[in-house]
């Protein structure tokens, strides 16, 4: 067998284009376009490229993008004192702050300070708190990709038996919520996991988000599963993998997304949706 490819990148370009029509739909109508901000502090280099796509992606949709770019010595009451102005300010829909921050700055504590209603990460406890009671508003942007990208396949989750690795608050835990949510019965493994092969080789679905090149052998995967890699790692070659062995994958599973053009799209098309969505249910 050979796995068909989850094509992200084209999924992602049509939720885009989605988007774009919706918002040209509200300039015909006098409405004003979502506003979008993205906060960088400091100037790691993944980082940079991460959120110019991000204002790229904006830009190209017809939202504002507006950019707040700090110094890596920012403190953390200036980094807040931003995010009040931005609560504040009735163009902005959605505050994103690029992850992960300075040492000298506590994520919590400026996750917690965005508006909820502005939160298009939606990692704020009250968003999560939410996700966790099947009452969703904005979602987690990269499990809420993958969730198009699996409903993509057709297949039904009901009853799948879903295997998350790795249980980050970005990804790892969010997913286990959605994945719950559409009716799977889910185990999430995490660094304390005792034999990751057992777990992994149940996984009708399998979600991998650990950040390390080939963590996943080919061979732990299930005939037909569907594997989804969040992974990006730059290889010293300057390759960009997954972490799942992706060729020999490919003789396993039913449906797999690649690396990249599979997950990282979908991250940033959501990002746009989450906007929009708190545009027009929170802003409008
Ligand atoms: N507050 C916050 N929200 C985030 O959503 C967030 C964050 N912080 N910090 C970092 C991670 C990472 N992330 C990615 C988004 C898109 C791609 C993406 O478009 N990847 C392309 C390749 C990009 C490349 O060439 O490096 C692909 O997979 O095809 C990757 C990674 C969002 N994150």
């Amino acid at each position: 067998m050979t796995a068909s490819i989850i094509d992200g990148k084209s999924h992602a370009a049509s939720i885009r284009q989605n988007i774009a029509t919706k918002v040209e739909q509200r300039i015909n109508q006098g409405l004003r376009a979502p506003g979008l901000a993205v906060i960088l502090v400091g100037a790691d280099p993944a980082s940079q490229v991460y959120v110019g796509n991000k204002r790229k992606a904006c830009e190209q949709v017809g939202f504002i993008s507006k950019s707040v770019d700090l110094d890596a010595s920012t403190t953390q009451s200036e980094l807040l004192a931003h995010i009040d102005a931005l609560n504040e300010d009735p163009s902005i829909d959605g505050i994103l702050v690029q992850l992960p921050l300075p040492d000298h700055i506590d994520s919590s504590t400026v996750i917690e300070r965005i508006r909820p209603d502005k939160d298009v990460d939606g990692f704020h406890p009250y968003n999560v708190g939410r996700l966790a009671q099947r009452i969703p508003v904005l979602r987690p942007c990269t499990p809420l990709g993958i969730m198009h990208l699996v409903q993509s396949t057709g297949l039904k989750t009901q009853g799948m038996h879903a295997v998350i690795v790795g249980a980050s608050n970005i990804v790892g835990r969010p997913m286990t919520l959605e994945l719950l949510l559409r009716g799977c019965t889910t185990t999430t493994c995490h660094r304390f996991t005792q034999d990751l092969r057992h777990h992994v080789e149940q996984a009708d679905l399998l979600v991998v988000a650990v950040g390390k090149p080939n963590f996943i052998p080919g061979e732990w995967i299930k005939p037909g599963a569907i594997v989804i890699d969040v992974g990006i790692n730059r290889l010293d070659t300057g390759k960009l993998v997954g972490d799942v062995e992706f060729d020999k994958a490919c003789e396993r599973a039913g449906h797999i997304t690649p690396v990249p053009g599979g997950v990282g799209p979908m991250t940033i098309a959501c990002l746009l949706q989450n906007t929009l969505f708190a545009c027009e249910q929170y802003h409008s």
